[in-house]
């Protein structure tokens, strides 16, 4: 049942969670095969405060949204009778959701209050998103987004009994950060939300529980943003209508690319002296098939060839069309031919990050005591930061996220208002 918690009972809070990497088999798992992915530092953050009227604000300085609902003319919505969460669309009645680039994200919202809060008379609150993970680039800025948010509502609808911490609340967490997947793309394979939310370095197979991989090979990898962007529901789209043409064609294509990832299981689990150069030979092979299956584009091409030159293996990651590429760092590559790589990357206009792989899922953290909010967040940030041993806050944009954060609470958040 679900108890809606009466404004005076909480305390301001924060959530976050991780993006991702996919090293093998995106695409592919929307049909049922293996892919392989970690958690990456980057995170989302969504700080949410108590309001002293019925107002709902969301506000998502990232990408220019600024917008505040009456909580009962947002409409109530019953998952079960809505065939799949995109059609959110045809219920919003008199809440109006803006047009543009952040509509999704709007909709997103309206389908989780509307399905989890908007069922008891709920006082006001304001949800501020900021993420360190480029947008739309690849790296599961969306499902990160997603869960922040399906987090910050179960915990205001009293459904989250540990703070998130418990199997059962990690699991309510995924599947409403799924729907959110849902709204934005129809047919996500919920790759990217259970990363989000779990954490850690998996293999992942639709409709099965996430494998913790234990690598006893310590990756270095170069993720390098094209800053094209794409969209990642046209791509699983343009995929489908191609399986739908080409079915049998298109079908062994995915069967290679869950056999590249079967392989990479065994390699990350093996200790040989040939396994990194069989890893660097799966990622050409991997992204072989994505360029067949029409995802790759010119500049994640001009990647793999610049890193080819200095005998690394490079592939799209994410859903491709832009977006970031992967390179697999080989252990005996010298601190120089890395800096030396990334120097041309940067030359052609690309963004390298460097980032572990694996690290915490989602996280939530309560405003207690007489703390001023400023200070409260700033030591959140650190802590939730610290989750990600290799974070150095100064690489990751922290100020940025504190400075949109410190002028909460709710009359201050009108500044950040475009
Ligand atoms: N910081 C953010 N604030 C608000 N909305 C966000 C934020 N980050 C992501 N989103 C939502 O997610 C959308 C981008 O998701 P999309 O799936 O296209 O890219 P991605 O998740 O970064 O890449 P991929 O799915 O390939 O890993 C944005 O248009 C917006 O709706
Ligand atoms: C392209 C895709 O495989 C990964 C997007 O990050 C889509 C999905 O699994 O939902
Ligand atoms: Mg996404």
């Amino acid at each position: 049942m679900v108890v809606a918690i009466p404004q005076t009972e909480f305390k301001p809070f924060l959530v976050s969670a991780p993006g991702k990497l996919i090293l093998f088999g995106e695409h592919a798992v929307v049909y049922g095969k293996t892919a392989i992915a970690g958690s990456v530092s980057m995170r989302a953050y969504a700080l949410v405060t108590p309001r002293s009227d019925s107002k709902v604000r969301l506000v998502l300085p990232d990408i220019s949204v600024d917008v505040q609902f009456d909580t009962s003319k947002l409409p109530q919505l019953n998952p079960s009778e809505l065939s799949h969460p995109c059609e959110v669309e045809n219920h919003v009645g008199c809440a109006s959701v803006p047009e543009g680039p952040g509509r999704m994200a709007v909709l997103t919202f309206v389908y989780l209050f509307g399905c989890l809060l908007a069922q008891k008379p709920t006082k006001g609150f304001t949800v501020c998103v900021r993420s360190l993970l480029p947008v739309g680039a690849g790296l599961g800025s969306s499902a990160s987004f997603n869960v922040v948010l399906a987090a910050a509502l179960l915990q205001l609808s009293g459904q989250l009994y540990k703070d998130g911490k418990s199997t059962a609340d990690r699991q309510l967490i995924n599947e409403w950060a799924f729907a959110g997947e849902q709204v934005a793309h129809g047919t996500p394979s919920g790759i990217d939300n259970s990363v989000a939310t779990y954490g850690g370095f998996l293999a992942y197979t639709r409709g099965q529980k996430p494998q913790n991989l234990n690598s006893s090979n310590a990756l270095r990898v170069l993720i390098t943003n094209t800053n094209v962007p794409k969209s990642t529901k046209a791509l699983l789209a343009g995929v489908r209508s191609l399986r739908d043409k080409h079915p049998q064609v298109i079908d062994g294509v995915l069967d290679t690319i869950h056999s590249v990832a079967i392989s990479a299981i065994s390699l990350f689990e093996s200790q040989g002296e040939d396994v990194e150069e069989k890893l660097q030979d799966i990622i050409r092979l991997n992204h072989g098939m994505l360029s067949t299956l029409g995802v790759s584009h010119l500049s994640l091409e001009r990647i793999r060839e610049i890193t080819a030159a200095h005998h690394m293996a490079s592939k799209l990651t994410g859903a491709g069309g832009g977006g970031c590429a992967l390179t697999l760092v080989p252990s005996n590559a010298s601190d120089e031919t890395v800096e030396d790589v990334k120097r041309m990357l940067a030359h052609e206009g690309f963004q390298c990050y460097q980032t572990t792989v694996g690290g915490a899922g989602v996280a939530i953290s309560h405003c207690v005591g007489a703390q001023p909010i400023e200070e409260w967040v700033r030591s959140m940030l650190d802590r939730q930061l610290s989750l990600a041993p290799s974070t150095k806050s100064e690489d990751a944009g922290y100020g940025g996220v504190v400075s949109a954060f410190s002028i909460l609470p709710d009359t201050a958040i009108a500044k950040l208002a475009p």
